[in-house]
């Protein structure tokens, strides 16, 4: 197990939910320790560009067009596009045709909300670079209306202003740097080997010896797996044949959250007085959340009672993420467990589907795969395990990560809220507007990558020292302080796991799949499932 934290002190012994947090003084000191500027790509960033001052913005509205002039779809021809043409599995497409139609600002309303697309890199660059301290993607008021029904904690997802940036400053010490989470590079390891045994196990099952039918569902498990035993410090059983009812009754819970996206998501759309006319959408979402927070305080609470039991007996207690957050006390133990849940949530399904797109992408493009596996073995050296410290060795095998995101990126647009009046693209943009930041249009916009159609892992890789390969054309775990909290900790898992899968096999397509196509539900997902072959190695 990854040690990332020791204790010896004895520790008072809380029943599970007295655990308090004990408040700091947040300082405007600590708010600005707390900012992470990641470059978009892994180099430094250029300078920050700031929010006019107030006193400029008005002085500058005069000069600047408002949102009136500014061009987007009539309401109707949205509502149509939408809820007629079921527009919501098609977001990636509408923005790649409202980009062309529109061009590269424009605004669109979807009932009485106003939403201003962004679709130009540099003006998406521009808008992430004016943040201030605790930036705010979207409105979560659903969320946090399931919370205060049931008296549960924000996560980091749903959490706004201090109680965001507290907890946000606390967790992004642990995993926000390759180095962090490089500690977790054995636990991973034996996750994929796992996975080995999955692929291996499944493909014996088939008629050919080779074939894996709906890939997707195997790295579901391995994500799920992954991401726990990172979280949670345990094993789930994902990849064996009998899945732990606890788990199996989890993996439900997070499939009616998915299955369900669009009742969901009109779960926070329909006004409250509406509910009992249409109370499915809202009793979905309530069931699903009670399903994934249940299964986070069993794991969290297992792990609290082992921890507090060593305590007692005055050993020393060892351990990764989970027992570092309950021996800190820097969050109650409710932020813990909404922590947790928002983690698991937000770390399955990402991983999983892009693990799908980039074996799905090695299969059609057997060339590339043949460089990719070269430079395995060259590095590497016939059936050594790689580790986190090989990870910066192996440039196509971080490229087809890139490059895969690149294509398929899971989340194909993001929200902010502007918390200040902003000038955009030339237009004037009021406080407290939602924002979407287009990342599929401009990460398939050729003035940003070359046959941006064509799949390419070595446009990712520097040529030399001075090379930059950073490009805000595609961010696909966003950018700045409000970014991708698991980052490293999804890279890890699919580095990790592609090596191994390479080193082991040649993914090829099957003939039960032909070109698949991207469709979006919630996430940028396959509209239809993925087989794959995977043929054995002679190593
Ligand atoms: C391929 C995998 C993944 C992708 C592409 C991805 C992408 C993203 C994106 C685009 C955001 C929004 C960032 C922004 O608003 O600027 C986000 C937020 C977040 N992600 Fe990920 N993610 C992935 C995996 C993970 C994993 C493995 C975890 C947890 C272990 C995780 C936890 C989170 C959390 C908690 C947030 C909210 C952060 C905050 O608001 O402070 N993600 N992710």
């Amino acid at each position: 197990m990854a040690v990332l934290t020791r204790v010896t002190t004895p520790w008072r012994t809380f029943p599970a939910r007295q655990l308090v947090f004990i408040p700091r003084a947040l300082h405007k000191s600590a708010a600005s320790e707390a900012l992470e500027i990641p470059a978009p790509g892994e180099g430094a960033m250029p300078g920050r560009l700031m929010a006019p001052a107030a006193a400029e913005v008005r002085s500058l509205k005069a000069a600047v067009k408002s949102l009136k002039e500014m061009p987007g779809p009539g309401t109707l021809s949205n509502l149509i596009e939408f809820f007629w043409r079921d527009g919501f599995s098609r977001i990636h497409e509408i923005q790649m045709e409202h980009r062309q139609k529109y061009g590269k600002i424009f605004k669109s309303h979807f009932g009485p909300q106003l939403v201003v697309s962004i679709a130009d890199r540099d003006l998406v660059a521009e808008v992430l670079r004016a943040e201030g301290v605790a930036p705010q993607r979207a409105n979560m008021e659903s969320w946090k209306e399931y919370r205060n029904m049931r008296g549960r904690s924000t996560g980091l997802i749903s959490a706004e202003g201090e109680d965001w940036l507290r907890m946000r400053s606390m967790l992004r010490q642990l995993i926000m740097r390759p180095r962090d989470v490089a500690v977790f590079s054995d636990d991973v390891n034996q996750v994929v080997d796992d996975l080995i045994r999955r692929v291996s196990a499944l493909r014996a099952q088939q008629p050919d010896g080779a074939t894996v039918t709906n890939v997707n569902d195997l790295f579901f498990k391995y994500a799920m797996e992954g991401v726990a035993a990172i979280l949670f410090e345990c094993r789930l059983g994902c990849l064996e044949n009998d899945i732990p009812k606890e788990t199996q009754d989890y993996i439900s819970a997070l499939n009616l959250m998915f299955s369900s996206f669009k009742t969901t998501m009109y779960a926070g759309a329909i006004p409250k007085w509406l509910r009992p006319v249409i109370p499915k959408p809202w009793e979905e979402f309530c069931h699903s959340w009670d399903g994934l927070f249940r299964f986070s305080v069993l794991h969290v609470d297992k792990r609290f009672a082992e921890v507090a039991s060593r305590l007692q007996r005055g050993e020393e207690v060892r351990g990764g993420l989970l027992t570092h957050m309950l021996t800190r006390m820097e969050m109650s133990l409710e932020e813990i467990y909404a922590n947790v849940t928002e983690m698991l949530l937000a770390g399955v399904d990402t991983t999983s589907f892009t693990l799908t797109w980039a074996s799905y992408l090695l299969a059609r493009h057997p060339r590339i795969q043949q460089q990719i596996y070269t430079e395995v073995t060259q590095t590497l050296g016939p059936g050594a395990v790689p580790t986190a410290d090989d990870v910066p060795r192996l440039p196509l095998i971080r490229g087809l990560v890139k490059e895969t995101l690149r294509l398929f990126p899971v989340l194909p647009g993001n929200g902010r809220i502007t918390q200040d009046d902003l000038v955009v693209g030339g237009y004037f943009i009021p406080k407290g507007t939602q924002l979407a930041l287009c990342h599929y249009s401009t990460s398939m916009d050729e003035e940003n990558f070359a046959n941006a159609v064509d799949f390419q892992p070595d446009r990712w890789v520097r040529k030399d020292s001075t090379d930059r390969v950073d490009n805000f054309g595609s961010i696909p775990f966003g950018y700045g302080i409000r970014s991708c909290i698991g980052r490293r900790i999804a890279e890890l898992e699919m580095h990790l796991a592609l090596t191994r899968l390479i080193q082991r096999f040649h993914i090829g397509a099957s003939p039960l799949t032909a070109e698949v196509k991207a469709k979006t539900h919630g996430l940028l997902c396959p509209a239809a499932p993925v087989h794959l072959q995977f043929i054995q190695r002679e190593n």
